[in-house]
């Protein structure tokens, strides 16, 4: 997966970094279009990624910190096909150590979260169901792209999709994601980061099976931050119940990466439960890098992850997420 690379940072000061950047027209770069209200109130626009549909804009990643993205993995990564059906890549880590606080702590300072609410129908009683976590989301399906004002336009004939086709405004994967996108040296359209601010925080058993990811879709997922405990277990079968066999446990750690392919999915769920005490107060960021084919793929990631709520940012005197109003 990894071209070759001087596996310690003596070699990167020894010599130009062996892994160039790609270039700029090829980055998130190309689909930035900058709204005039960050002119007025941020930093220049060439250190941010902005966009109209953004609350505001994103800065871009410190050059320290790209310039030790360019090692990672900074670990080989520990085969796991030995369950049935299981098949992943456990690197630990593969941010390497230097910069995975200083990364951790910029997404958590410079990102917008949300924290979702919607409603589900169980037989005729409807529940609203409130995220145990905050999320955000940036990316497009396969079937558009943004194009050089940020506008989604068809992939095929390169027209502007028809105003409403999507239900919410698709947002540009910003620099800071998109340099760490390239960083896996696979293809993604999407990527949904989750903040767990401490051990209340969680998401329950489940897969990312979904159909508008198509067959047997590889998913990168990172971990920065407090270490959370990642629980893997083997869907029913005829031959084996869940409830008789112990989940697997990693626990993923500042800088892991864990890349789910093959039927993981279809056949695996997986959950970061809920936990007292220990490391998960300091807070911890999950990001997800995956692949949409279809349009139905980018109305879903937004209504669970964008939703119609408020915005939340970090507030570093009060250390915690507070919600956010346009200054
Ligand atoms: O936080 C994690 O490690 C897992 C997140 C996850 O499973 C998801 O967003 O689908
Ligand atoms: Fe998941």
């Amino acid at each position: 997966m990894a071209t070759k690379r001087p596996r310690t940072l003596d070699g990167f000061f020894a010599q130009p970094s062996a892994k160039k950047q790609r270039p700029e027209e090829l980055s998130g770069e190309e689909v930035i279009a900058v709204d005039s209200k960050d002119i007025a109130t941020d930093k220049p626009s060439r250190d941010m990624s902005a966009h109209p549909t953004y609350p505001h804009a994103i800065p871009h990643l410190p050059a320290e910190i790209i310039d030790i993205l360019n090692f990672a993995p900074a670990a080989e990564p520990r085969i796991m096909n030995d369950q049935p059906d299981l098949d992943l890549l456990y690197y630990q880590p593969y941010i390497p150590k230097e910069i995975s606080k200083p990364l951790f702590e910029f997404l958590r300072r410079e990102l917008f979260f949300y924290r979702v609410k919607y409603n589900i129908k169980r037989g005729s009683i409807e529940t609203q169901i409130n995220t145990p976590r905050y999320t955000t989301v940036f990316g497009l399906d396969e079937t558009a792209r943004f194009d050089a004002n940020g506008q989604p336009v068809d992939a095929a004939s390169g027209k502007p999709v028809k105003p409403g086709s999507y239900k919410v405004p698709p947002r540009p994967i910003p620099q800071c994601l998109d340099l760490l996108q390239n960083a896996t040296n696979c293809k993604f359209n999407f990527a949904l980061v989750n903040y767990y601010s401490n051990g209340n925080d969680s998401i329950s058993y489940h897969s990312d099976d979904e159909r508008f990811l198509g067959v047997e879709p590889a998913i990168a997922s990172f971990t920065l931050g407090a270490t959370r405990d990642f629980l893997m277990k083997h869907k029913p079968t005829e031959a084996s119940h869940v409830s008789e066999t112990k989940p697997m446990k990693l626990p993923l750690a500042s800088g892991d990466m864990v890349l789910m392919k093959g039927m993981t999915q279809s056949r695996w769920l997986h959950s970061i439960p809920k936990r007292k005490g220990g490391d998960a107060d300091k807070g911890r960021i999950n990001i997800t890098f995956r692949r949409a084919m279809v349009k139905g793929g980018t109305d879903n990631y937004y209504r669970y992850n964008v939703g119609d709520g408020e915005v939340y940012k970090w507030d570093e005197s009060r250390r915690e997420m507070m919600p956010w109003k346009r200054p």
